[in-house]
């Protein structure tokens, strides 16, 4: 992404008419959602009834501004904590009987019992709004960019052939810092000290530590095949392994594409007797494990032979011990790509399974050459030890361990940021603590503009809408221009993929849904929700709907919208990455968003992501998670922009953040490597939504009352955002204790935030409706306890298994016994992973205090 964007958004001035103004054929252009992003047409218009509502909004806003001067005359105090004392109101005001005159008839709903329809912009905690920054945009040079010095692939030892592949056909002409610096390690077979040593690369997200693993690799293979009896039966040569399927998979497309090289050089014909060069041949293949295919399939292809293999720790090690066919005792190379994350997942015992199994098959290999009982050609090298590469962006206690158990003898190599050094920065320590004690720091990449903006908990969803609206609208133009959010888990994932793609501008959802076909999955949402209006489960996968791909909203238009968590079937997450991925080749859409959770934090790489939001800040792995989320933008030298939502409760995080990620780097110059630069939540509304003056926040609250509508359109609808909302409460409660201060359940005014859900329901009605006779959150949580007794906190794809928390967090409060009560509040006394109340206080905590 280039600096210097030109804005095109609609901010004041008479060039934007009122709403009022407009008329219903839109004579001067239609609505503002129309010319927020100018080049995108809308249909929708607005109508009569369009206008009395906002008088009657209008009408409330004055009201609200009263309510909200007798805050500032310090008749309400406001707690440090930024949570507000005021409760939302509970007395239908204008707002709520002219809304409820308009809206969308519920079919088959009952009315819930207690709504609440404040008004957005009162009641939320004072803000202080930072001066807007003239640049956007650090003037840092690139920190994981291709160097710009002498330094070339060959100079680095990599063969001719590779390197005219990389570019020629990959466009790749220089090397990153950690590719200079590991190269000539990995390459090199004359340096006694380091050929055969393993490695533990550190570097940062984005520099193309794929490429310094796999050339190294391709580049020892490659000659092999001019030995006679080299074909594919010598079996699997090379195991790479990587904590997620996505990250297999584009680790294997990688490769892939690496192993298209020619095999001899340009200029040489076939028949060039006189070239000294080994005759090469195309036995060097690569193979997926993944779980994307049926065992038997994947048995098929190892006996064939796959010389090089990406796997997934699981099924590798479920091969290695039930397939005898897989042919594994010449295994030269080991990688553990992102092993920070491969031990986050609890993969630490399979991969000392795979390491001993690699070790059991090669003894039984080797002996059975020796026994003459294999039918082995000879000629195979057995004094080539296998070399194991571990990649991990922190060098945490954990994995050191698996290091210790995985590498012997490891040269630790890191990678410079400054080009100008011709020393790569090679740490030979004798053991990984010592370069830990050196420095800790994991920092994004510097040309990244991390942003940051605190926001009062009913504006949440509006805000998330007027930041990506001025986003594509900067980008527009650019086709193929990504965004990804990341959001606290699966079921809030789920929601606001079904709500951006189901809410429309118009008052009548439905008609106005209609040229949006492919979103309408009302019938068969309908068919798939109980009587009481809780989804059914699937019969084809765990959630309704799982197949499905993207979404398109007249919000945010010539956009795709798709969405990626574990919980879907393989399939709908691959075809959501491939989409989001190349969104720009289909003619209707220039731009795409990517709805996830964590498991596409780490490792992925997509071109052309332009800013990466973090909605819901990590839950696990602290500032190391933030800094994998927001790197997968800015890679490879290019920009990118970070937001971060943050709550007025949660005030601190910057700060800590930035204390985290500095590690002991004491150098004034390297703390400015990680400077989150502070956005106020009003410019964020006023850019995004435009108008003049305080327009913005009508067209705010038009947005709001339309995605309140839709929640009360129908119960599945309600019921995917109770669902979401308890999640969340959920996965927020998992935050470590060290986060505690920052992060509490206790601290967020939950009716607020149950309005960023678009849900009119007080918290006490959410939980008492999900959790009611037969309801479907508890009996989920217990059909998933009693089917795959989980333990841990995380799934395989690293997301909160929130009943599974739940669990942990009462059985702490139980064990522990130390859970009191001291002037009505519940406290805890120590510490422990949970300094919270737990599962059942928790729910009193929703149902009681927040009303
Ligand atoms: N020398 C280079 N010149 C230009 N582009 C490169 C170079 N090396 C790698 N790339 C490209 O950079 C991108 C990022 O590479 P890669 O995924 O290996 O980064 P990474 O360091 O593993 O990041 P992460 O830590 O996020 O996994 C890829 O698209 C890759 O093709």
């Amino acid at each position: 992404m280039e600096d210097g964007i030109i804005l095109n958004l609609a901010t004041e001035g008479p060039e934007l008419p009122t709403k009022s103004s407009h008329g219903r054929n839109g004579k001067k252009g239609g609505r503002w959602t129309d010319r927020c992003v100018s080049p995108l047409i809308l249909c929708t218009t607005l109508d009569i009834r369009s206008s009395r509502r906002l008088k009657a909004k209008r009408g409330q806003k004055r009201k609200a501004r009263s309510d909200e001067s007798s805050l500032s005359t310090g008749r309400t105090k406001v707690p440090s904590t930024g949570r507000p004392l005021k409760r939302a109101r509970k007395e239908p005001s204008a707002l709520q009987a002219e809304d409820a005159s308009t809206q969308e008839p519920i079919k088959s709903t009952p009315r819930p019992h207690t709504q609440f329809i404040s008004s957005l912009f009162t009641s939320n905690p004072k803000l202080e709004q930072p001066v807007p920054s003239v640049s956007s945009h650090p003037s840092a040079k690139p920190s994981n960019a291709p160097l710009r010095d002498s330094s070339t692939f060959s100079g680095l030892g990599l063969d001719p052939l590779i390197t005219a592949h990389l570019e020629t056909k990959l466009n790749i002409k220089k090397p990153t810092s950690i590719q200079r610096a590991a190269l000539p390690i990995l390459l090199s077979s004359s340096d006694e000290d380091t050929s055969s040593r393993d490695v533990f690369i550190q570097s940062q997200t984005g520099s193309g530590k794929t490429f310094s693993f796999l050339l190294p690799i391709i580049q020892d293979l490659l000659p092999l095949s001019s030995l006679s009896y080299i074909d594919r039966s010598i079996g699997t040569l090379a195991i790479i392994i990587a904590p997620t399927r996505e990250l297999a998979k584009q680790i294997s497309d990688v490769l892939e594409s690496l192993l298209q090289l020619r095999l001899r050089a340009a200029d040489e014909s076939a028949e060039d007797a006189g070239s000294s060069a080994p005759r090469l041949t195309r036995w060097l293949v690569s193979g997926l494990l993944s779980g994307g295919s049926t065992r038997t399939h994947e048995k098929a292809r190892l006996r064939k032979g796959l010389p090089i293999l990406v796997s997934t720790p699981g099924r590798l090690l479920d091969h290695l011990q039930n397939t005898s066919s897989f042919n594994v005792g010449k295994c030269r190379w080991l990688v553990l790509d992102e092993a920070d994350r491969l031990m986050d997942l609890g993969f630490e015992e399979s991969i000392n399974g795979i390491v001993k199994g690699l070790d059991g098959r090669r003894k039984l290999a080797m002996q059975a050459v020796e026994e003459g009982n294999s039918m082995e050609v000879g000629g195979w090298d057995w004094s080539r030890q296998r070399r194991t590469i571990l990649c991990s962006a922190t060098i945490r206690d954990d994995v050191q361990k698996l290091a210790g158990n995985a590498l012997v003898n490891p040269i630790v190599i890191k990678a410079l940021t400054d080009d100008s050094s011709s020393n790569p920065d090679v740490a030979t320590g004798e053991s990984l603590g010592d370069v830990v004690n050196g420095n800790t720091k994991f920092t994004p990449p510097s040309q990244l503009a991390q942003k940051y903006v605190v926001v009062p908990l009913k504006l949440r969803l509006v805000t998330l809408i007027a930041l990506l609206r001025s986003l594509l609208a900067e980008a527009q133009g650019r086709k193929g221009t990504k965004i990804i959010v990341f959001l606290s888990c699966t079921d809030s994932v789920d929601f606001h993929w079904h709500l951006l793609g189901g809410t429309s501008m118009g008052e009548d959802d439905g008609e106005a849904a209609s040229p949006n076909s492919e979103n309408e999955t009302e019938a068969a949402e309908a068919a798939d929700v109980d009587e009481e209006g809780k989804p059914k489960p699937s019969k084809a996968s765990r959630r309704p709907d799982a197949e499905k791909v993207t979404m398109k909203s007249t919000l945010l238009p010539d956009t795709a919208i798709y969405r990626l968590h574990g919980s879907l079937p393989l399939q709908t997450r691959m075809a959501s990455l491939r989409g989001f991925a190349s969104a720009s080749s289909q003619p209707s859409t220039s731009s795409s968003i990517l709805l996830c959770t964590s498991v596409a934090s780490r490792g992925l790489d997509l071109p052309l992501v332009r800013a990466v939001i973090q909605y819901d800040l990590p839950t696990e792995g602290g500032a190391t998670e933030y800094v994998h989320r927001v790197g997968r933008t800015a890679r490879v030298g290019k920009g990118g922009e970070a937001w971060s939502f943050v709550a007025p409760s949660e005030g601190e995080w910057p700060k800590w953040a930035t204390q985290k990620m500095q590690g002991d780097v004491k150098e004034e110059e390297n703390k400015k490597e990680v400077g989150l630069q502070a956005v106020g939540s009003e410019a964020v509304l006023k850019k995004g939504f435009g108008g003049k003056g305080t327009e913005y926040e009508e067209r705010a609250t038009d947005v709001q009352l339309s995605f309140e509508r839709w929640v009360l359109k129908n119960q599945y609808h309600a019921a995917l955002a109770r669902k979401a909302f308890l999640s969340h409460i959920r996965a927020y409660a998992t935050h470590p204790s060290d986060e505690k201060h920052i992060f509490h359940v206790r601290h967020l005014h939950l009716g607020h935030l149950a309005k960023a859900f678009a849900l009119r329901e007080a918290p006490s009605a959410v939980t008492n409706k999900a959790h009611g006779k037969g309801s479907k959150t508890k009996s989920n949580v217990a059909t998933n306890k009693s089917k795959n007794n989980r333990s841990k906190v995380v799934d395989s794809d690293g997301e909160v298994d929130v009943g599974e928390a739940e669990k942990r967090m009462e059985k702490v409060v139980r064990e522990q016994g130390r859970l009191t009560k001291k002037g009505g509040k519940v406290v805890r006394t120590g510490t422990s992973e949970f300094q919270i109340a737990g599962g059942y206080a928790l729910e009193a905590l929703v149902n009681g205090s927040r009303t």
